[in-house]
This record gives C-alpha cells, sequence and structure tokens, in this order.
C-alpha cells in the first residue's frame, strides 16, 4: 500500500515530506522505507474501477463516454481521501492522473450540493489555482469534457490576467461553481473588488494548488497570501505536484491543514522513479557546435519517433534550429513566451492534432537575451509597433503540466538548467502509461548538469547504474555523412534570419491570433486549418539537402531506421490521422487557408454544415470557441 499519513503537527510537515521521498527511494532511516516500500513491492498493481470509488454515475457515465475505465494509482488513492473531507498534498510523477484525481471528487461533491439544493451561492465553491495560462486552459478543459456528459448544470470558467475586467466580472457572474485562475489574477480581482473576499469566505468549499511545485517559481507567493484571509477555516485544500521541493513544503505550510501526504511516485512500488517506467532515456555526447547535426541526422534518417517535442534554451535558439532544420525539408514549429495566447494555445492545439510533427519549445520566461530582444522590439517601430513592444508573458509555462498528447520523443537539444526541469521536460512523453523515449544532446560545458540529473534519477530511484543510457542508433558515419551539408548550411544561418524569422512568426501569429478571432467563433472547423509549420523561408529547399542520396546511408543506419520504422508500424502510429489537411497541399489548397479566403460563412450554410455535424462534434467546436474567446 502507498504511503499515507496524517502530519499532526505544522512545524514537522516540511520535515514529514522530506522524509516520505526518502521513504519512496527506500532510503535506510526512513521510518516507512522498510514497511510501506518492500510491503508494497510484493503487491501486485491493482486495478481499481471507477465504480469502486463510489464515484457520481453523471462523472462515470462522462469516464465511459472518455473511454476512461480504470482509476490511476493517484486517483485511487487520492480520490477516497478528498471525498471523506481531508485536505491531501498529492505527489506523483509527471502525467500520473493527477487532474481528474482532484477534479472528479470535486465535480461528485458539487454534483450531490447541487441536487440537494445546497450550493452556496455568492462566490465560486472551488478555486483551482494553477502556475500558467496554458494550465489554466487545459484545467478548464478537463473539467468541461467531464461537465458536458452531466445532466446537472454546475459551471465551470476560466480567469486569466489576460482578460479586460469587463469580460472578467461577466465570466464571475452567476457566479460559477468552478473558478479556474492563477493566483496572481485571483488576487488582482480580490483587490479590485471584481470577487468579495466576505463572498468567498462564504461560499468557497474547496482550493486546488495544481502543478504547486511551479507556483512559487511564477512568483505566486504574494499572491497566494493575499488570498489566504479570505479561505474560510472550513475550506478543504488539496495540493498536487510532480516533484519535490522547499517551494512545495512552504506551500504546505502556508495553506493547508494538517494534510495526508500521499507520496505516489508509484503506488505499491519501494523502488520507483520519478520518470515514467515506460519512457526510455537516452544521451549522445557531442561538441555543442555539432548540435545541429546531432539533430539532424537523429530527425532525417528517422532513428526516433515522431512526434517530437525538443527543448531549447532561448528563444533564438529555437528559431535558428527550426531555420536549419527547413533548409533540409524538416518543418517544425516554434512555441514561446512571446506568442500571443491564442496562438499558443492552438499550437498546442494543433501538435496534439498531430497537424505537424516536430515541436520545438523554450520551457524558460525571461532570460537575458529575451530582455534584450524586448528591447530591440521596442525600438523596432516599422513592424506592429503594438505588438512587438510586448513583454514576455509572465504567465506562460510550456512544459510544465502541459498534457502534450501522444509525444513519443522528447529531445533535449539545450540540457535545462537543473534536474527539476529535466523531471517536468521527459514528463510531455510516456504520459498515461504510454511508450516514450527522451534523448539528451550533451555537450562538454554541460556534463556537471547532466551529472547532477544522473546523480538525482539514481539517488530517487535507488539505483546504482546509469539511468540514461548513450542512445544506440546514431553511428559516427551517419553524422559524419551529413556534416558537411550540415556545417554549410548552419553557417547560412545567420543572427539577422534569426531576429527576422522571430518577428516574422510573430507578426503571423498575430494575425492569425486577431483577424482569425472572430472567423473562428464562426468556424471553428477551420481551427485545423491555420499551420503553425509554415516556411519561413521562401526559397526554395534543394533537392540535394531535402533528400539524402542512398549511397551516404551507412547499413547500420539504414537498419536502425528500418527498426524505427518498424515498431512505429506495430505500434500503429504510422498513420497520423490528419484532420482535414487536405487543403495545404498545392495551389488549390489555398482556398482552403482560412487566412487568404477569409469569408463568413452565410447562415443557410452554416445551418446546412451544423446539421451535418454530430452532436458531439458540434459541442467540442463551441467549447473551442469559448476558449478562444477566454
Ligand atoms: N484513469 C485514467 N486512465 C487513462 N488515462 C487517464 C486517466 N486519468 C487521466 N488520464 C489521462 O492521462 C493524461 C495525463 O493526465 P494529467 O495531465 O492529469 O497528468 P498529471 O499527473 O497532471 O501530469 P503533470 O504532472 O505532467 O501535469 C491525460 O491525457 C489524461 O486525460
Amino acid at each position: 500500500m502507498p504511503r499515507v499519513k496524517p502530519i499532526p503537527e505544522m512545524e514537522e510537515e516540511a520535515e514529514e515530506v522530506r522524509q516520505e521521498v526518502e521513504g519512496a527511494s527506500g532510503a535506510e532511516g526512513s521510518p516507512d522505507a522498510g514497511a510501506g516500500g518492500e510491503e508494497g513491492a510484493e503487491e501486485e498493481e491493482k486495478e481499481v474501477s471507477f465504480d469502486e470509488l463510489g464515484l457520481d454515475e453523471q462523472l462515470k457515465r462522462a469516464l465511459r463516454k472518455k473511454g476512461i475505465a480504470k482509476a490511476t494509482p493517484i486517483q485511487q488513492e487520492a480520490i477516497p481521501l478528498i471525498l471523506e473531507g481531508k485536505d491531501v498534498v498529492a505527489k506523483a510523477k509527471t502525467g500520473s492522473g493527477k487532474t481528474f484525481a482532484y477534479l472528479l471528487p470535486l465535480l461528485h461533491d458539487l454534483l450531490k450540493l447541487s441536487s440537494e439544493g445546497r450550493i452556496r451561492k455568492p462566490a465560486p465553491n472551488a478555486f483551482i489555482l494553477v502556475p500558467t495560462r496554458e494550465l489554466c486552459q487545459q484545467v478548464y478543459n478537463e473539467a468541461s469534457s467531464l461537465l458536458e456528459f452531466c445532466t446537472s448544470k454546475l459551471k465551470v470558467v476560466q480567469v486569466t490576467a489576460s482578460m479586460s475586467d469587463k469580460d472578467i466580472t461577466v465570466a464571475l457572474s452567476g457566479p460559477p461553481n468552478i473558478l479556474v485562475s492563477t493566483p496572481a489574477c485571483v488576487a488582482t480581482c480580490i483587490s479590485k473588488g471584481i470577487m468579495r473576499g466576505s463572498s468567498i469566505k462564504e461560499s468557497l468549499s474547496m482550493m486546488i494548488l495544481d502543478e504547486a511545485d511551479l507556483l512559487l517559481s511564477y512568483r505566486c507567493e504574494d499572491d497566494l497570501k493575499a488570498l489566504i484571509p479570505h479561505i474560510p477555516r472550513s475550506c478543504q485544500s488539496i495540493l498536487m505536484s510532480a516533484t519535490s521541493s522547499s517551494d512545495v513544503d512552504k506551500l504546505i505550510k502556508l495553506l493547508l491543514h494538517n494534510p495526508f501526504v500521499l507520496t505516489l511516485t508509484e503506488v505499491g512500488r519501494a523502488k520507483d522513479d520519478v520518470i515514467p517506467k515506460n519512457v526510455q532515456q537516452f544521451w549522445i555526447s557531442c561538441d555543442a557546435k555539432d548540435k545541429m547535426l546531432h539533430i539532424l541526422a537523429l530527425l532525417k534518417f528517422e532513428l526516433i519517433q515522431k512526434k517530437v517535442l525538443i527543448f531549447v534554451n532561448s528563444i533564438d535558439a529555437a528559431f535558428r534550429l527550426r531555420l536549419f532544420l527547413e533548409k533540409f525539408g524538416i518543418r517544425s514549429a516554434v512555441l514561446n513566451a512571446e506568442l500571443p495566447q491564442n496562438s499558443r494555445l492552438h499550437i498546442i492545439e494543433a501538435f496534439n492534432a498531430r497537424l505537424f510533427d516536430y515541436l520545438i519549445a523554450t520551457d524558460d520566461t525571461k532570460t537575458k537575451e529575451d530582455k534584450q530582444t524586448d528591447k530591440e522590439n521596442k525600438k523596432e517601430a516599422r513592424v506592429s509597433r503594438k505588438h512587438l513592444q510586448q513583454t514576455l508573458d509572465a504567465e506562460f509555462g510550456v512544459v510544465r503540466g502541459i498534457d502534450f498528447k501522444n509525444v513519443f520523443t522528447v529531445v533535449n537539444f539545450d540540457m535545462p538548467p537543473d534536474p527539476a526541469g529535466y523531471v517536468h521536460r521527459i514528463g510531455r512523453t510516456g504520459r498515461a502509461n504510454k511508450t516514450g523515449a527522451s534523448v539528451s544532446l550533451v555537450s562538454e560545458e554541460e556534463s556537471s548538469i547532466f551529472e547532477d540529473i544522473e546523480h538525482m534519477l539514481q539517488e530517487v530511484e535507488n539505483k546504482d547504474i546509469d539511468c540514461i543510457s548513450p542512445f544506440p542508433l546514431l553511428t559516427k558515419d551517419a553524422v559524419d555523412s551529413l556534416r558537411y551539408r550540415a556545417q554549410d548550411v548552419a553557417r547560412s544561418v545567420t543572427t539577422r534570419d534569426i531576429q527576422e524569422a522571430r518577428r516574422q512568426d510573430i507578426k503571423n501569429e498575430i494575425l492569425n491570433s486577431e483577424k482569425l478571432k472572430s472567423h473562428f467563433e464562426e468556424n471553428p472547423r477551420d481551427l485545423d486549418l491555420l499551420k503553425h509549420d509554415k516556411l519561413l523561408s521562401n526559397k526554395e529547399i534543394p533537392a540535394h539537402l531535402r533528400d539524402v542520396p542512398d549511397y551516404l546511408i551507412d547499413p547500420k543506419t539504414k537498419e536502425a531506421s528500418n527498426v524505427v520504422k518498424l515498431s512505429r508500424a506495430a505500434m500503429g502510429i504510422d498513420k497520423p490521422q490528419r484532420r482535414k489537411r487536405q487543403g495545404f497541399k498545392g495551389g488549390s489548397g489555398k482556398s482552403r487557408d482560412p487566412l487568404r479566403t477569409f469569408s463568413a460563412e452565410g447562415k443557410s450554410r452554416r445551418r446546412r454544415r451544423k446539421d451535418r455535424e454530430g452532436e458531439q462534434d458540434r459541442r467540442k467546436k463551441n467549447r473551442l470557441c469559448k476558449q478562444r474567446q477566454g
């Protein structure tokens, strides 16, 4: 069984949390290390259905419709405790289903209260606080997708700093039952009187802090402190986190009362991992200057499975890589903090829908370089002054907690700054027990952070062997076969090109974001047609760069590439569901591009189309519209 225990004294909480983590790694001296762990190690992982957890029929139906039958370990343990009304701290690895672990009992309680006519009204009944807007959107989507199948009408809204006071006031009128927001935004609503402290005291019955390990790193401490006086003592508090840190301990002390602490790196196993077992971790040692060459070889020879999420440490590096890959006919999109929120959300949705296979992401909010670029953008008066002057979005977080769907490989093009960053990045694959892999390109200068990561993994997983193996499929010959081409092309991507591409991308995305907003409200189907992996350069790609001649590929690489292709086929991921994509191929396709054929659909045509669409399809699209408005 997992290690579950109440903590009697507030001041002991932080220490207990540390012990829990040590217990999970089987460290000697931890009171739980032997008992909880070994006992659990012999246990078979138990399958628990949502029936057994006593959830509301409507929620069970919603889960069935979503094809979810069994509770994950964190759900098995957290749901009963939350239903009992306990404050709960749940630490479980990335992709383990923490969102439903709190949403299901929350909705269960609210459905019950609603059916008994006991909902308290002046303010929301529950706050779900997350560090970033992207997470607001994601949690809002998950909650809405469950409520869609419930007949009782509960209302969930998301409110973020990008909304005007007027829009926030409208969203909070009613009031909704559940408010998904960031601590900063809720604090602002209170300070501006949009939400009254006394009303919150009267209504709030549950407060959830999701991705708690990140809340403080998004400078939310003061906002959370401002919130505390308004939270009623009776309010149940839940804290969810994928990694442990002193920040999490701080939050526990700040907001929870005698919580039950669930340390579920994986229930029932003493020796466990922070990285899901189903994710194979690899590394490649290479010079910093050869990283582009290596990633080119990985992608060109198809040695890693798609979809691929590539992490870099700066926005410029992201565009350099995108331009470089583009010259070899490999299309990708860049996700970063300077894009408008609508675009960021849409890029995530489009990537999830497999409209493109390679996404390059930065997970840092404000680097020195970005601040410099902000300054430069301000100087650049000619191009869209209003937008280029915008600062990076402080509520942006690509990596942390975003539920990218079916990412098979995560590539660390640049190593993350710390081990926790590594855990969060790798956690974007292998979600919900799917298979995944990671490949880290490690230069000499990054060897120290790589060692820290190895050390952390060995310690937490209680192993004395390396957890990250050398990547076996990329030979020196394969790399060398592309060396001259790659070097030539890399040299041709200049700083000026990068700045231009970066500006162009923002301009495109702003156009997408604003010009199409109203169009999408009317025509949600067209969302599928908006491309984020458009070529940045107008120049034709020379054939010798696009196609690698056969004689250049050594037999070992050919074999490796075939193995990867075969396993792709075996996993049934060879046929991406490219929904409605035909519009982008060739000249005739242009007519399907909403950016070019911007025209509102006539009413009668729209009605006919809507009739043709299934009920479920339509609901989904309506939801997308609402999100875009939000
Ligand atoms: N019981 C379940 N069975 C199958 N899939 C599930 C189940 N519960 C959740 N999922 C799916 O698993 C994926 C990961 O869930 P979720 O985003 O809640 O993970 P998480 O633990 O919050 O991860 P992170 O720490 O990275 O945010 C989601 O796509 C979700 O729909």
